[in-house]
């Protein structure tokens, strides 16, 4: 593209102020900080933690008040602590307020909520003068080698503003003018205000442009959605100057999850929204219409799928699988966890019909991999985060842990998804981590039976606006959720048992939450609560939720990938982000040889701003008195949470039993049944909890939400302030 065509914005000084080396002091007013922004410091390791080598003992704070005031909860300090070491790589955020900044009173909007790009914008117009600038760094001032290693870094000089001139900024988008783009698809992307391309799409958009498979790895939140998308969405462009005529769909994309495939339909959409003309782009996942979905098919220009469901929509209908076979682009997005067991079969059934040569009727499925069309005109791409470990296990087998190599994981994708080169391009953009740069790790140690408190702990003190916990099983999202609901806390749950409108709602208000809505009624600004998110893995993979500032893994992550992905929720693209992990004693080694492996690689390499062991996982103190005096809250809240679910699962076997019994043709008596079901083995204590929670009465239940209340009214005084912690 030549410089005439180039769409003109007069760059914006960056600003960034040298990290200051001493911050002093207490003449300081105070002011509220985040958690991450704390100075946290060493000491001793508690004795019953002596065998978690490495987590370099618990740290305390100094100077910190913990402030709750309606529901927002802060931390206030004078101190220094939010200079930021210097060694340290989270150095100051741009959310953080002002040292002249107050702490909002309960029922004013928290400073922060103002939208940052505004006062951005505002900011540039009118610099304040030297003198009044704030002393502190933020991450637009941070210091330039954080710069040089963060790939958006350059999304902080980006103006942002009001949608509706939108059009009318120019903006200087000669740093994709490598990338050998379209005049149309430059003026789309200028539409986003993404000045520069990631990494992972500058190396990997002219490669797949020129016609060549690409496996291209690179750390969570970095772009790879565009990376694939950009081009595809070229390549449609360029079709529609040479063919007039629809010639059915150019790229089909799967993806594991339904929630990550709608999500990568709708960043495709946003790209396109520029375009004089754009392609029909549709998900084609389960928990939807399949006839609607049928009808989107046939006109798709882009289709983004699940395996299951595209496997349903390509082996019932002969006209879909001929149309696909004619597609230009075959897309694995997340291809690990895609080609994991689980999703493998119908992708490999995909894969294998996609193949087969000859005629796309029910005769096809007696064919075999040897009749594969050779030479076949469609490009694949495959993309993720984590690649290796997954498929080799799956070669080695369950269960095993193996030694392959990458090239050898390579071989295996290479033979499944018969790519049409001999060797794709394999292009990996985040060689040090896999983990987001801005990403910062903690650990909170605590007793195996008490994560709910911690959990609850970690939520009512960190100040951050949105959380998603991580469990390991349905039924822990199932009891959470309303443990916290009842700790008076938004809590959402999400899990793969849910039907696909649940799921979506609880998304769509997670995502509500923590902004400022209109509430026409009342003719004033409401501040909605911050959300969290209560997910099994199914929300580990590629969910791009903006503000989530903390993911808190309230089970250990089963694998490091999963780690990796879980974490790379939050710090996605600038913006920063804190994992915890909650460690009962036992699982304090094993996790940390897991977070280890994660950023072994790096440490290997000794890459520069790869994070010394020391400051990988920050071990995070939490009050231990602060826990104490939250107990009693836990506790009876749990009562209650347990009691209503036994109740709803006493309904639902009854219920069955009772439909069991009208077909036997008995009478139906409940207290029989649960006399004869009774037994001593295993699962007889749990039994017999779950029988006392199910007896509590109704008046029992409205006196426990009664104390409860009352509970959560009183505030919890800290003695670390003459201010208080209230409601939950
Ligand atoms: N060139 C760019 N400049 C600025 N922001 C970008 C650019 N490309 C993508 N983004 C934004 O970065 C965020 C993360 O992108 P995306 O979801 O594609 O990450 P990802 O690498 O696929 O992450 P994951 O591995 O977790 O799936 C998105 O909100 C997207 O809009």
């Amino acid at each position: 593209m030549g410089p005439d065509k180039k769409r003109k914005f007069s760059k914006p000084q960056a600003g960034h102020a040298k990290r200051r080396k001493t911050l002093a002091v207490d003449s300081k007013p105070k002011r509220a900080v985040r958690a991450d922004q704390l100075l946290w410091k060493t000491v001793d390791v508690p004795e019953m933690f002596d065998d978690a080598e490495g987590f370099f003992g618990l740290e305390v704070v100094e100077g910190v008040d913990i402030v709750k005031e309606g529901d927002k909860v802060q931390f206030v300090t004078a101190v220094s602590g939010t200079s930021v070491p210097e060694e340290s790589e989270f150095e100051g955020f741009e959310d953080s307020p002002k040292e002249s900044e107050e702490i909002s009173p309960p029922d004013q909007p928290p400073a922060e909520t103002k939208p940052k790009a505004k006062k951005a914008k505002k900011a540039k117009k009118e610099p304040p003068p030297e003198a009044e600038r704030p002393s502190e760094s933020t991450a637009k001032d941070d210091d330039d080698s954080e710069l040089e290693t963060n790939v958006f870094s350059k999304i902080h000089e980006v103006p942002e503003g009001n949608d509706d001139d939108d059009d009318d900024v120019e903006v200087d988008m000669s740093q994709w003018e490598p990338l050998n783009l379209s005049p149309e698809m430059i003026s789309t992307i200028a539409r986003l205000k993404f000045l520069t391309p990631t990494p992972i799409q500058s190396r990997t958009i002219p490669e797949i442009l020129e016609g060549h498979d690409v496996i291209g790895k690179a750390a969570t939140g970095s772009g790879k959605t565009l990376a694939f998308g950009i081009p595809i969405v070229e390549r449609w462009l360029a079709r529609q100057v040479t063919t007039e005529t629809k010639t059915g769909p150019i790229a089909l994309v799967l993806s594991p999850t339904r929630e990550l495939a709608h999500q990568i339909s709708d960043h495709i959409k946003q790209l396109c929204a520029g375009l004089k003309k754009s392609p029909y782009i549709c998900s084609v996942t389960g928990g939807l219409a399949v006839v609607k979905q049928q009808r989107q098919l046939e006109k798709a220009d882009i289709i983004v799928g699940t395996p299951g469901r595209m496997w349903e929509m390509i082996s019932s209908s002969s006209a879909t699988l001929a149309s696909l076979r004619g597609i230009s682009f075959l897309v694995i997005d997340e291809a690990d966890r895609l080609l994991k067991d689980g999703h493998f079969k119908e992708a490999e059934e995909i894969l294998n019909a996609l193949d087969r040569a000859g005629p796309t009727n029910e005769d096809d499925e007696e064919s075999s991999d040897d009749e594969k069309t050779p030479g076949h005109a469609r490009q694949t791409l495959v993309f993720s985060a984590t690649f290796n470990k997954n498929l080799q296990q799956k070669l080695a087998g369950k269960g095993r842990y193996n030694l392959m190599g990458d090239a050898e994981s390579l071989e295996y994708l290479l033979k499944k998804l018969n790519f049409r080169e001999e060797r794709p391009k394999y292009i990996d953009a985040s060689p040090v981590s896999q983990m987001a740069e801005n990403l910062k790790e903690g650990l909170v140690l605590c007793g195996d039976m008490e994560k709910d408190l911690y959990l609850y702990a970690v939520l009512l003190l960190q100040p951050t606006r949105r959380a998603l916990v991580f469990t390991n099983s349905i039924n822990s999202v199932r009891r959470i959720t309303p443990l916290l609901q009842n700790l008076g806390l938004p809590a959402y749950p999400l899990h793969s048992d849910m039907i696909q409108k649940a799921r979506l709602r609880s998304i769509e208000r997670f995502k509500e939450s923590g902004s400022k809505q209109q509430d026409a009624a009342a003719n004033k600004n409401v501040n909605k609560a911050a959300g969290i998110l209560i997910a099994t893995d199914v929300a580990a993979r590629g969910l791009d939720i903006p503000g989530i500032d903390l993911v808190i893994h309230y089970h250990v992550p089963r694998s490091a990938d999963d780690y990796v992905h879980r974490s790379g929720r939050t710090a996605r693209a600038a913006s920063s982000g804190v994992s915890v992990l909650l460690c009962g004693p036992k699982e304090a080694v094993p996790t940390q040889r897991l977070v280890a492996k994660v950023h072994a690689a790096a440490e290997a390499k000794g890459a520069a701003g790869t994070k010394r062991k020391s400051e990988i996982v920050h071990t995070i103190d939490i009050d231990r008195r602060i826990v104490a005096r939250l107990r009693e809250r836990v506790v009876l809240a749990k009562k209650l949470t347990d009691a209503a679910l036994a109740k709803e699962k006493g309904g639902k076997d009854d219920h069955w039993m009772r439909a069991a019994a009208e077909e036997l043709g008995v009478e139906f008596d409940s207290d029989e049944f649960e006399t004869v079901g009774t037994w001593s083995g295993r699962g007889s204590g749990r039994k017999q909890k779950e029988k006392e929670a199910r007896s509590v009465s109704k008046a029992e239940m409205a006196q426990m939400r009664a104390a409860l209340r009352e509970l959560l009214g009183k505030r919890v005084n800290t003695g670390v302030s003459e201010k208080y912690l209230a409601l939950g």
